[in-house]
């Protein structure tokens, strides 16, 4: 199992209850939506998962990432970070150093493999470099490599992430709203390098989206948020807008008009129940 959920829940300190009990299983080599509104407990999922956040303390709570307990109980476990280090992560943020060489920025991948001193030094491996260059024409930015990150489009940056993810030779890629400060033309494309590696490198990836036509477009499952509960989880061309209204009542709006604004049109109203042909097909894994 690539990534195994049970018992989690999250409480703030605030009071707000962010995540009620959610199981989840996702098997080695899946490529999931996780949907919701804003607000539903997306990013705070990922942040579990990631260990950069503790659930609460409820016995049997338990996450693991490719078999291996990154939080059991609520407390993280020791040795999150070499668990961290080969698990991808993509944020819509880019998150990436802007000061720094296109190409650099990728080779951060390469660190957990390397002495310490090969960061600081800024000194990698002919091997990790060729890697790095490989990667960056895997998402089509090669050209890209000496450039500042600073200089480069939110799309293009986003894909120097991914290759970043591709260098550290992660089975595992959690995705942020990767595509959410992004145009539709670049979110295409950064969609398609997704599925793309999911496809041809056998990765696990699970990425958290506003738009559902992007989920269904790309995403074979879905495992859908409410009020931090889990109210879907199965083939995403079972997803009508009518369930969609079912479960998220007024919600579903956001939702459904974060897709037309997608494409440009004018947010309308979403048909109550469009026939499940008239939208798009996930692509075939
Ligand atoms: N550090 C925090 N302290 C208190 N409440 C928080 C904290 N982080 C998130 N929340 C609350 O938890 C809930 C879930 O937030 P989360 O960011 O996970 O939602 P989301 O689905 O990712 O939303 P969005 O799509 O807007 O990013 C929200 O009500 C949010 O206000």
């Amino acid at each position: 199992m690539a990534l195994r959920i049970e018992k989690l829940s999250k409480r703030f300190a605030n009071g707000k209850t962010a995540l009620s009990n959610i199981d989840l299983d996702i098997r080695q080599g899946e490529m999931v939506a996780l949907i919701g509104a804003s607000g539903s407990g997306k990013s705070t999922l990922l942040r579990h998962v990631a260990g950069l956040m503790a659930g609460d303390a409820v016995q049997g709570s338990r996450i693991e990432v490719a078999g291996q307990c990154v939080q059991r109980d609520g407390r993280i476990q020791p040795e999150v970070r070499r668990i961290r280090s080969q698990v991808g992560f993509v944020f819509q943020q880019f998150n990436l150093v802007d000061r720094l060489p296109v190409l650099v920025n990728v080779l951060v991948g390469s660190l957990h493999r390397l002495p310490w001193w090969r960061g600081w030094t800024r000194w990698f491996p002919a091997q990790e470099r060729r890697r790095a260059v490989e990667a960056l024409a895997r998402v089509g930015i090669a050209e890209c490599a000496p450039q500042r990150a600073s200089t480069l489009s939110g799309g293009q940056q986003q894909r120097a992430a991914i290759a970043r993810t591709l260098v550290q030779g992660a089975k595992v890629v959690l995705a942020d709203e990767p595509i959410a400060s992004l145009d539709p033309e670049s979110s295409r494309k950064v969609m398609e390098i997704l599925a793309r590696i999911h496809r041809e490198d056998g990765c696990t990836v699970v990425v958290s989206l506003h738009q559902i036509d992007m989920a269904l477009r790309y995403c074979p499952r879905v495992v859908a948020l409410h009020q931090g509960r889990v109210v879907y989880d199965g083939p995403a061309r079972e997803l009508t807008p009518a369930l969609l209204r079912s479960l998220y009542g007024m919600q579903a709006d956001e939702i459904l008009n974060g897709s037309a604004s997608l494409h440009g049109a004018a947010p309308a109203p979403a048909p109550v129940a469009a026939p499940v042909a008239a939208w798009p097909q996930p692509v075939a894994a």
